[in-house]
């Protein structure tokens, strides 16, 4: 929820994290970043590759390494493979093998893992970050692809800590994974930072993967080396926060050596959560043995499946932001962002649009306040997570056009969303229904002077109740009327528009004076 309010309510700094780079000690990173892609069968093998199963439920003979089963390459992998390769403008390789990593570990039943080591699926692609779009503090930075691979995920070792026991899942072993190897391009937090979020946001819109780093569907190792020196890459960073983090502690140890007259040496290290720890240097290395695999035929692809991989793409996050930010969505820079990183809310925006400016010819100012603030707002103020299913565009659209033909009280519309948001099973309900459930409904059928005494009774009632703030009123805070016209509105469920109680009760609190 705090995430939820941060994004839409306020555009955040670049150096949130606290992290500055010292000009005496140039920073250079760069990322491996793991995809899980969001396949229904695993890479070489039918069985599921559904996230959340019970454990060893999606488990084939091939997937835990019985000896004589065979891989097929998925298709599917492959295809969305293709899609994130062209969408970072890399050069398909009409020609690419898969190789053996050789390595003993118990959630890697088959001791290697198929990978993409010599002739990776795609070459030198690139993503461009913009101040425009991303939070850099530089105008413009391109971050360079070295590679793109495909390759196996292993299996999961829990630590059961109660039973004293190592629990091996298999359900992940196999699931298919790019891995995606940047050029050592980075220079501070923020490109990073800005790279890591502009990455999730594509593949989430090119539907290849959840995109989610908590769920660990991207993992991240992160490259660090400083003024020229070795580069120490420190392994499985699980969350931004993080990496973050351990940038901050990896760059900071470096400077440390360095000044120390100590040589920073090419190692691997993890995250304990306090600092980087040396997991194993580069003389232990593992040696990994890469072999071809001798049971995958190469791949070979006609160069015009790039092309047409590239003309079926959707459009691309920042073009759709620019196409959100003009006429005549004229959505603000931070919103269009938002919407963009949360598909399901661009889609509710698009189709509200329509409903309410295109179909209705409402301004688009009303679209977007009552999307933006009203709904996604309430539920920001409930503490509900964000479902927007429970109000679909259609009602929110019905609400907003009765509110503007004067039909229904902001006030009310306010309370309905709020209960909406607040009582699920009001789902079911129409407008007319809930109009009629909360009473909210304007109040019809009664003649002006009924009405004007209705609103005087409801006003004499509350400042009888209120001597202390006509008090202050009189006595030059004229604004805590306010106060005043927010009971009368709650007595009155919003049915009767702020400004008529408005001036009965500078009318009556004149006599006051
Ligand atoms: N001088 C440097 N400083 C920081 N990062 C660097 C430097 N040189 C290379 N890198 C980064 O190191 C990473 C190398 O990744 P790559 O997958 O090619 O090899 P690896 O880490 O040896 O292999 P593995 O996949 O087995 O971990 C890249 O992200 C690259 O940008
Ligand atoms: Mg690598
Ligand atoms: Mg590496």
């Amino acid at each position: 929820m705090i995430t939820l309010k941060r994004l839409i309510h306020s555009s955040r700094s670049v150096c949130s994290s606290g992290f500055k780079v010292d000009p005496n000690y140039k920073l250079k990173c760069g990322l491996e970043i793991h995809t899980q892609l969001k396949t229904k069968y695993k890479l070489f093998s039918l069985s599921s590759s559904k996230f959340d199963s019970e454990p060893n439920t999606n488990v084939s003979y091939f997937d835990c390494g019985l000896p004589g089963t065979l891989p097929k390459l998925n298709p599917e992998a492959l295809y969305l493979a293709l899609k994130t390769a062209v969408a970072l403008n890399s050069d398909v390789q009409s020609f690419s093998t898969f190789d053996r990593k050789h390595y003993f570990y118990p959630d890697q039943p088959q001791g290697f893992q198929i990978t993409q080591r010599y002739h990776p699926i795609a070459r030198n692609g690139y993503l461009e970050l913009n101040s425009k779009f991303d939070d850099i503090t530089e105008d413009s930075k391109t971050i360079n692809i070295e590679q793109i691979q495909i390759e196996q995920d292993t299996g999961k070792t829990n630590y059961d800590k109660y039973d004293k026991l190592i629990k091996i899942d298999l359900n992940r072993s196999n699931v298919p994974l790019i891995e995606l190897v940047t050029k050592p391009d980075f220079e501070n937090m923020s490109q990073i930072r800005a790279f890591i979020k502009k990455y999730q946001t594509l593949v989430k819109h090119l539907d290849v993967c959840t995109g989610d780093l908590e769920t660990g569907a991207i993992r991240i190792d992160l490259n660090v080396s400083i003024n020229g020196g070795n580069r120490v890459e420190v392994k499985n960073l699980g969350s931004s926060s993080e990496l973050a983090s351990a940038l901050k502690s990896e760059y900071h140890r470096q400077i440390q050596l360095t000044k120390e007259n100590f040589p920073v040496i090419q190692e691997t290290r993890g995250w304990n959560g306090k600092e980087t720890v040396r997991l194993r240097s580069k003389e232990d290395a593992v040696e990994y043995r890469y072999v071809p695999d001798s049971e995958l035929p190469f791949i070979n692809l006609d160069p015009e499946i790039s092309r047409e991989i590239a003309a079926a793409l959707p459009d691309l996050p920042d073009a759709i932001i620019t196409k959100l930010i003009s006429e005549p969505y004229n959505l603000e820079l931070k919103h269009a962002k938002f919407f963009i990183a949360n598909k399901d809310i661009l889609n509710y925006y698009y189709d509200l649009f329509q409903i309410v400016v295109i179909d209705a010819g409402k301004d688009h100012k009303v679209a977007n306040n009552w999307l933006v603030h009203e709904l996604i707002g309430a539920f920001s103020k409930f503490e509900v997570p964000l479902d927007i299913s429970l109000i679909p565009p259609t009602k929110l659209g019905e609400i907003i056009i009765m509110v503007s033909n004067d039909e229904l009280t902001t006030t009310s519309a306010k309370l309905l969303l709020s209960q909406l948001v607040k009582s699920p099973d009001d789902k079911e309900l129409t407008i007319q229904e809930l109009i009629e459930k909360y009473d909210v409904g304007k109040i019809k059928d009664i003649t002006e002077n009924e009405l004007s005494e209705a609103v005087e009774e409801v006003c004499v009632y509350i400042i009888a109740n209120n001597q202390d703030v006509i008090e202050k009123i009189v006595t030059g805070k004229p604004k805590s009327i306010n106060y005043l016209i927010g009971l009368a509105m709650k007595e009155t469920n919003g049915k009767v528009n702020s400004n008529v109680f408005e001036s009965k009760f500078k009318e009556l609190i004149a006599d006051y004076k």
